[in-house]
């Protein structure tokens, strides 16, 4: 096989175009969400009023918060025809193709006509995602038909009300709420820019989102939160996951929940996660899971000088919620449409299709061979 060749490969520190709706990095760690500090926001803001910040560039009013959580509340209900597919869908599937699917259907149900309506769509996009993953995961799951019109006040404990029919604690429906708020936005990272690039050729509001969704499936994006899952809970204590690690760190594996493309110490999204992990684990009694972590995270730093990135902690935080691990990424899902739509948004108000160039390192021009001369 031939040398990988990195500089400059995955368009790594070239600038794709230019936003208003988030910095990653800026000042070395930092991360704002409309100049708002994501420490600011994780400590006194909800999902609704950040969802409402990212799509109308400013933080709303107690009136109209209250009136966009009521909006949002009205639009938790599923179409009949989404209800067929979902139930269609086996139990087995991953549940980020049944997230791509839910999103693709809802687009041939409720199709987006004309851009006036993007931000409509938007809001029930952004309503209805726990709806549509988890009347699928009760169905397959439980084989109930579940109710998804709760009156819950909030998208995070709606939910957990949803996943495991009751009303959540206080404590996890803020974790729940917090983790929404990291999740939300993060400038041009893959599944943004897959949004982006589709948008870009004035398709429509479906469209761009389920493409994201594909490109957040994998583990070296989204994906990682549940992967890092697999691997922690096969370690019984910190000695045997230091062990394990230093093992795959040996063979050149990839330890999923660390590194990042843009940030190079540290990950501001990480210790907010991890404080919130830390009191689930405590509040469960947790004597392996947040040690393991720990260590992990130790050995990562003392042997590669790679942090967390904000997957690595959600793992161990949301398994502590009792939240299955397939439902990790999809969570993600419910958190980035906020994102998602507002750059769609943000690039169809100032538009020019998405074409970069390549550099072709393929043969010499060369003349055709007849195929009894090949
Ligand atoms: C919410 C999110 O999407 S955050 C990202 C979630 N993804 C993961 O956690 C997957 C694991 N991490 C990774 O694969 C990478 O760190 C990425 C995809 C996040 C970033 O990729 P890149 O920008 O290419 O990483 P970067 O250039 O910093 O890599 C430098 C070196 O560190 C290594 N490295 C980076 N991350 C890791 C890791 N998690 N485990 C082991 N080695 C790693 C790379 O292999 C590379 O080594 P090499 O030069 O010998 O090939
Ligand atoms: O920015 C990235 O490349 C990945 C990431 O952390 C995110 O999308 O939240």
């Amino acid at each position: 096989m031939s040398e990988k060749v990195l500089s400059g490969a995955g368009l790594r520190g070239q600038s794709a175009g230019s936003t208003a709706l988030c910095t990653v990095g800026k000042s070395g760690t930092g991360l704002t969400y409309r100049g708002y500090d994501i420490h600011e926001l994780a400590t006194h803001a909800t999902f609704e009023e950040v969802a409402y910040l990212l799509f109308h560039g400013e933080l709303p009013n107690a009136n109209q918060l209250e009136d966009y959580k009521a909006r949002l509340r009205g639009m938790r209900g599923l179409p009949n025809g989404l209800k067929k597919v979902l139930e269609e869908v086996p139990a087995d599937a991953h549940p980020m193709d049944v997230m791509r699917t839910g999103c693709s259907m809802l687009g041939n149900l409720e199709t987006e006509q004309s851009f006036e309506q993007q931000q409509d769509i938007a809001d029930r996009l952004l309503s209805v995602f726990p709806s549509i993953l988890l009347y699928w995961y009760r169905f397959s799951h439980d084989g109930v038909r579940i109710d998804t019109e709760t009156d819950d006040d909030s998208i995070a404990g709606h939910f957990l009300h949803l996943m495991l029919d009751k009303k959540p604690s206080d404590n996890h429906r803020r974790c729940m709420d917090v983790s929404l708020i990291l999740y939300a936005e993060h400038e041009f990272n893959a599944s943004t820019f897959t949004a982006r690039v589709c948008a870009s050729t004035l398709s429509d509001m479906h469209s761009c989102i389920t493409g994201a969704i594909g490109s957040l499936r994998g583990p070296l994006h989204g994906g990682a939160n549940e992967a890092a899952m697999e691997m922690i809970e096969k370690y019984s204590s910190p000695e045997q996951a230091k062990e394990e690690v230093l093992g795959m760190l040996a063979r050149k594996d990839k330890i999923m929940g660390f590194g990042h493309a843009i940030y190079s110490t540290s990950d501001p999204r990480n210790n907010i996660i991890k404080g919130w992990s830390k009191i689930l684990a405590d509040e469960v009694g947790d004597t392996v899971l947040y040690p393991v972590s720990e260590m992990v995270e130790k050995v990562m730093w003392d042997e590669k000088k790679l942090f967390p990135n904000a997957d690595f902690f959600h793992a161990s935080a949301y398994h502590f919620m009792d939240i299955p691990t397939k439902l990790f990424t999809p969570i993600f899902v419910c958190s980035r449409l906020t994102g998602w739509a507002s750059h769609v948004m943000e690039q169809r108000a100032n538009n020019r299709i998405i074409r970069p160039s390549a550099d072709y390192v393929g043969p010499e021009p060369r003349s055709w061979v007849a195929i009894d001369a090949r």
